[in-house]
């Protein structure tokens, strides 16, 4: 009987996807790793450092810059070619390493990935789980396909004595509950 696991999706059969492992018998966390060879590049890059510039030099700085500037710091996401089930009270919980921001700069901007029940299979894309990542150092950081990037936790979640759930189907993710976005 399935209960609880990790499968490759559509996108990724035969593209040599290790499922994730723990590396002891201890271990809380299966280790994903990246589907493909990725670069990431420092949020120091050169715009960035530019509107530091302005701000530094009291020039005005117009609505441009600050696009600019924030397409900088849009997360990389990360494809692992993985999708995970788990009955409907669990959910897997993405967490860094403690090696990337350790050796690396490399963190996960959203503090930890909540990868709901529900996401399995979804219709938009399969429950594909992606890492989301920054590199806060100042070279890019090359991730190669077979690097292990984060590390997945199976938990249990409580709900409250008057939980009332809104009733709508999980369609995709990142933002997917709002109206018209999503990933
Ligand atoms: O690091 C992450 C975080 C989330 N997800 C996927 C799985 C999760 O089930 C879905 C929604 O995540 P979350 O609820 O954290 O984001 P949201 O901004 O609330 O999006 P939504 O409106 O789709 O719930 O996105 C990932 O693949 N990686
Ligand atoms: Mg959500």
């Amino acid at each position: 009987m399935k209960i609880r696991g990790f499968e490759v999706v559509s996108n990724y059969q035969d593209q040599g996807i290790n499922l994730p492992r723990r590396q002891t018998l201890a271990s809380a966390g299966y280790d994903l790793e990246a589907a493909e060879d990725i670069t990431i590049p420092s949020i120091w890059r050169l715009n960035f450092v530019r509107i530091f510039r302005l701000i530094r030099n009291g020039h005005q700085i117009f609505e441009r810059d600050y696009e600019m500037a924030e397409k900088l710091l849009k997360p990389i996401l990360v494809p692992t070619g993985l999708k995970a089930y788990m009955p409907e009270d669990e959910v897997l919980i993405l967490a860094n390493r403690s090696s990337n921001t350790f050796k690396r700069n490399l963190s996960l901007p959203n503090g930890i990935g909540v990868i709901d029940a529900d996401y399995y299979d979804n219709p938009k894309n399969e429950g594909e789980i992606f890492v989301q990542m920054i590199n806060y150092g100042v070279r890019p950081l090359h991730i190669h396909k077979g690097d292990r990037i984060a590390q997945g936790i199976f938990m249990k979640y409580l709900k409250t004595d008057d939980d009332d759930p809104i009733d709508r189907q999980r369609i995709s993710g990142f933002g997917s509950t709002n109206e018209n976005e999503g990933h």
